[in-house]
């Protein structure tokens, strides 16, 4: 996945004293204007190649995909161009702190006091240049451990997702057709976890989405962050299976659960919604194609390869037409 890779951002203070401890070290093996170079060279070096790591080291925002995007979009804060916004600033000081090694470097000859001043002077600025972008390495710090939280979800499997209200039976199903076991992934901005599970057909794994707080109620009572993750999802559904208990043992009336499918329907214009009548052998006073009993054993495998065939409808259409 994009974000799982990557590393830790330095603090400004912790960078400083990385470089300049590194640099007494390397200046205690020499003496006169020699320790004073070492010095200089390995504390510029050190905040230009940790600064520059911190840039090229996330990934290329317009390369990637639109699903995670647009999460990344909703759990950052200021969203994606102020995470742009830092990193250029990053690199900026990456390339100041190389241009005051250039600078000094011409400078540092002669005695050795004055070459020591001057290098005093050299170490001012880079700790300058380098604390002037403390609060983009903290907000590109806070970023990276939010995003190394979300879901790793294969972006390019064809995906299946499925919605309805709580207790309707959506992991029971998930769990009972995926026969590995689940991963378990959660978005950070909310306390419930993502279930995604793999089923294969003809040597092609399809992905199941069961995303608990995102597709089980209506959007008026979605946060924002909330509906921007349902956004991110109607770039990765293939297929939506919107469960519906017609016992109502879930705790819903059936009616209110028609109104959430609908407007799941509305929202995931793109691709084919199925209505799922879950607990079907509780009851099955619902109109729709696809009857499913989890405990029964019952529709299980039809309903499998109505989403299936969906899905390949979905995903071969544009090469049809
Ligand atoms: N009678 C019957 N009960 C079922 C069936 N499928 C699931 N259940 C029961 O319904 C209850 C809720 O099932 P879950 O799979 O946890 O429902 P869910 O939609 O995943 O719920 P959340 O995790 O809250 O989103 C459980 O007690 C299941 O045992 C079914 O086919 N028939």
């Amino acid at each position: 996945m994009t974000f799982e890779d990557l590393p830790t951002v330095p603090r400004s203070e912790e960078l400083i004293d990385k470089a300049f401890s590194r640099a007494a070290r390397s200046g205690r093996s020499k003496s006169g204007v020699e320790a004073q170079q070492s010095m200089l060279l390995t504390a510029s070096n050190i905040i230009s190649d940790n600064l520059q790591n911190v840039t090229t080291s996330w990934p290329d925002f317009d390369a990637l995909d639109p699903f995670y995007y647009e999460l990344a979009d909703a759990v950052i804060d200021g969203g994606v161009d102020s995470l742009r916004q830092h990193l250029s600033e990053v690199m900026w000081a990456g390339r100041k702190a190389g241009d005051i090694r250039s600078e000094y470097q011409s400078r540092l000859h002669g005695e050795a006091e004055t070459a020591r001043k001057i290098r005093k002077q050299a170490f001012a600025r880079l700790a300058d240049v380098t604390r002037e972008v403390s609060d983009d390495l903290l907000a590109l710090g806070e970023a990276r451990d939010i995003l190394k939280q979300l879901p790793d979800i294969r972006t390019e499997e064809p995906t299946i997702v499925i919605a309805g209200y709580p207790n309707v039976g959506k992991s029971t199903f998930v769990n009972s057709v995926t026969n590995a076991r689940n991963e378990i992934a959660s978005y950070p901005f909310t306390t419930k976890q993502v279930r995604v599970g793999h089923i294969e057909r003809d040597h092609i794994r399809y992905q199941l989405i069961d995303t608990p707080g995102l597709l089980d109620r209506p959007a008026d009572e979605r946060n924002d962050i909330e509906s921007q993750a349902v956004s991110a999802l109607t770039h990765l559904a293939d297929c939506i299976l919107v469960f519906i208990d017609a016992s109502a043992s879930c705790g819903y009336p059936v009616d209110v659960q028609r109104t959430l499918r609908d407007e799941i329907e509305t929202r995931f214009s793109d691709v084919p919604v199925l209505t799922v009548c879950a607990k079907a052998d509780r009851s099955q006073d619902l109109e729709t194609d696809h009857y499913l009993s989890v405990t029964e054993d019952e529709g299980v495998d039809a309903l499998l390869e109505a989403a299936v065939a969906a899905v390949d409808h979905e995903i071969e259409l544009p090469f049809d037409g």
